[in-house]
């Protein structure tokens, strides 16, 4: 019996800026939206940009990106789907969507507990493709694929490309790819048009900061400390300065990500300086510890505005 969900407020909203308005960031009408405007209106859908146009334009307009993390298939492919329209609908820039692991190393128990569920429910590679071909071209925000680097070999790296690459995806962040390695992946990457984001750490030497700021497409992903994913009760002033650092190194934007679960926290990391701010356990943790989906899509929209609205 399908499930009768009732969609967030956000998500029912039909901005004037969704469609009408060509002077604001192109956005799709949601998929509600069509409907309801399908009699009145040819709605316009222009193509979501990818990464670096994302930020291009929200430096244009002063703001800076909120880019939420969700697991794929937790608690399932459904409420994924409708999450992927939530966070969308409700101010998010840039989606990153993960593709739950069995060895998840970089993660903290909250996306390794959402990993695990997701993986006892059969959630598998193809079906989240299936499930991005049908959201994606409802999605104003371009959406970066999360997956650890063994995945994608046994895949067969352009395969892997060009199937996120039809399947409407526009970037990807593989946390686990030695940077001596990654040119295998730049090469099809740029081939497929796929955005290649890599990662720096407080503890990453100057040198092969630059390498990885030069290496990187879409935007540089600053991990704010050491360690793994997980919500922190405040973020290390450290950013500061590694965010200082990196823009003497590359023009390209720069988001901070790891333990920002507070709206203060993504302020905090906007005032230093970043272009976007990720939040990834606090979203996990909003959708896997609801009562019902319908119950984490709730909260997952309030948290969602709260963070946005904390940001320039
Ligand atoms: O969960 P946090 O502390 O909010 O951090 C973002 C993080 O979840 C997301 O970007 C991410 C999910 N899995 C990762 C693995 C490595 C680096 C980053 C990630």
């Amino acid at each position: 019996m399908a499930m009768s969900l009732k969609l967030p407020a956000c998500f029912l909203q039909l901005k004037k800026s969704d469609t009408f308005s060509p002077l604001l960031r192109p956005r799709r009408a949601s998929f509600a939206s069509a409907r309801r405007f399908q009699t009145m209106a040819v709605v316009n859908t222009v193509s979501t940009v990818g990464l670096s146009e994302t930020f291009t334009r929200l430096k244009e307009q002063g703001k800076v990106a909120l880019i939420p993390y969700i697991t794929a298939g937790d608690p399932d492919l459904s409420t994924t789907a409708q999450a992927l329209k939530v966070l969308d609908s409700c101010g998010s820039d840039i989606i990153e969507l993960g593709v739950p692991y069995s060895d998840p190393l970089a993660d903290g128990p909250v996306i390794q507990a959402a990993a695990t569920r997701s993986l006892a429910r059969g959630t598998n590679f193809d079906a989240i493709i299936k499930m991005l071909e049908k959201v994606a071209p409802e999605l104003s925000c371009p959406i970066a694929l999360f997956s650890y680097y063994n995945p994608i070999l046994k895949r067969g790296v352009e395969k892997f490309m060009s199937t996120i690459n039809d399947a409407g995806v526009h970037g990807l962040v593989v946390p686990d790819v030695p940077l001596e390695e990654t040119e295998i992946l730049r090469k099809e990457a740029i081939k497929y048009k796929i955005e290649l984001v890599l990662l720096t750490t407080p503890t990453t030497p100057v040198s092969r900061m630059k390498q990885i700021v030069e290496a990187s497409e879409g935007f540089v992903y600053l991990v704010s400390s050491v360690g793994v994913t997980g919500a922190r009760t405040s973020v290390s002033d450290r950013v500061q300065s590694l965010l200082h650092d990196i823009k003497e190194a590359t023009t390209k934007p720069v988001a901070v990500g790891f333990g920002i679960s507070k709206p203060e926290h993504a302020k905090q990391v906007a005032n230093w300086g970043a272009d976007g701010v990720i939040v990834g356990s606090a979203m996990v943790k909003l959708l896997g510890d609801a009562k019902s989906p319908e119950e984490g899509l709730e909260k997952l929209e309030s948290f969602t505005r709260s963070l946005k609205s904390a940001l320039p």
